[in-house]
């Protein structure tokens, strides 16, 4: 399979699918076939979609790529699939939609495509729940942005195909070699990225609250020690050159008391109910410390998650 035969249709086009579009135009020769319930979907393209070209097609506008046709714009989901290779759908992060939305695309989609769901949670074997053929499907779960993020958690069901595991994952690896599509052995809650993601966000809105420490001294204390020491180590590998000679098993059992101490402390917080107090909290230092973020903040961002990368690539 080559990369540059491919019809890749994205089904919404908003935070998530408009980076995609820009990562699946990294591949020269494919075409970028584009759905969106929104009325001004091609305004909305017009506008958004050049920030995040630079990064991937630097100097091609997006009205070229209109024009050329390398870039398509559809006003109905089935013309949209009609020709489509690849499906990959950023809709709405809801079970109800995604379901009625794979059902409604495997009757329209030509019988080879490959079917895709960005979606940040919901397992494959839940969204094929009205499939008649539940081993087209995929999670193939990014992180925002996706054109910059290498990350692609590939979450298939018991019932996906094998073949569609391997080639989603030979897909990103041709499309974009910082890519890293990482397959997900077992479907669970949050899959694993954002089961990491949400263990320590739950412990920092515990210790904000605790009034323990700032919103802004926790982000420091992270980009000062955790997010340079993982991105260039991993937990694990960080942890076994922690333990010295003895690797991983020695850092346990030099530490086991400290841990299990930890541990046993780490703070239970509730999203709803009596318990859900915090939030306001959380909520207004973060606001009073960041505002709202702007594109330019945006760029300045994707622009130092660059540099991490060039970094990490050049230390395999
Ligand atoms: N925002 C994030 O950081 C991440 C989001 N995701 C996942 O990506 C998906 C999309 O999330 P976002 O881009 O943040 O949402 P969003 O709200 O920015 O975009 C959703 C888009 O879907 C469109 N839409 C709604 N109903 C539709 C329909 N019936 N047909 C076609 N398009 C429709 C909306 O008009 C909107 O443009 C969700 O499943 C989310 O969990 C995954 C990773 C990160
Ligand atoms: O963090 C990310 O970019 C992804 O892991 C996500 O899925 C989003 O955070 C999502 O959980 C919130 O929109």
């Amino acid at each position: 399979m080559s990369a540059n035969q491919n019809q890749v249709t994205l089904i919404g086009l908003g935070t998530i699918g408009i980076s995609m579009a820009a990562l699946h135009l990294r591949d020269p020769n494919s075409t970028i076939h584009l759905f969106d319930v929104r009325s001004d979907i091609e305004q909305h393209i017009l506008a958004h979609l050049p920030a995040f070209l630079e990064s991937v097609c630097p100097g091609t506008s997006v009205e070229s790529l209109i024009s050329s046709g390398r870039i398509k714009i559809h006003t109905t989901i089935e013309t949209a699939c009609s020709e489509a290779t690849i499906i990959q759908e950023q809709g709405p992060e809801n079970v109800s939609f995604k379901k009625s939305l794979w059902a409604q695309v495997e009757s329209i989609a030509p019988p080879y495509a490959h079917f895709w769901s960005s979606t940040s949670g919901i397992p494959t074997s839940e969204q094929t729940a009205d499939m008649q053929d539940k081993s087209r499907l995929l999670v193939v779960h990014p992180f925002n942005p996706p054109h910059i993020m290498p990350l692609l958690e590939i979450v298939p069901s018991p019932n996906t195909n094998q073949d569609e595991v391997d080639f989603a994952c030979t897909y990103f690896r041709q499309v974009s070699p910082r890519h890293c599509p990482v397959v997900i052995k077992k479907e669970i809650c949050g899959f694993v990225g954002n089961r990491l993601a949400f263990a320590v966000l739950r412990e920092a809105c515990y210790l904000v609250e605790q009034k323990v420490v700032s919103v802004k001294d926790l982000d420091q204390i992270m980009m000062s020690s955790l997010g340079p020491r993982w991105a260039l180590n991993g937990v694990f590998e960080s942890y076994n050159s922690g333990g010295g000679v003895d690797g991983f098993r020695g850092f346990l059992n030099k530490l086991e008391a400290t841990v299990q101490g930890v541990w046993n402390d780490l703070g239970v917080m509730s999203m709803t109910g009596d318990d859900s107090h915090w939030k306001e909290y959380v909520i207004s230092q973060t606001e009073q410390t960041y505002g709202p973020s702007s594109l330019g903040q945006t760029r300045e961002k994707e622009e130092k998650l660059r540099e991490v990368q060039r970094i990490q690539t050049s230390n395999p």
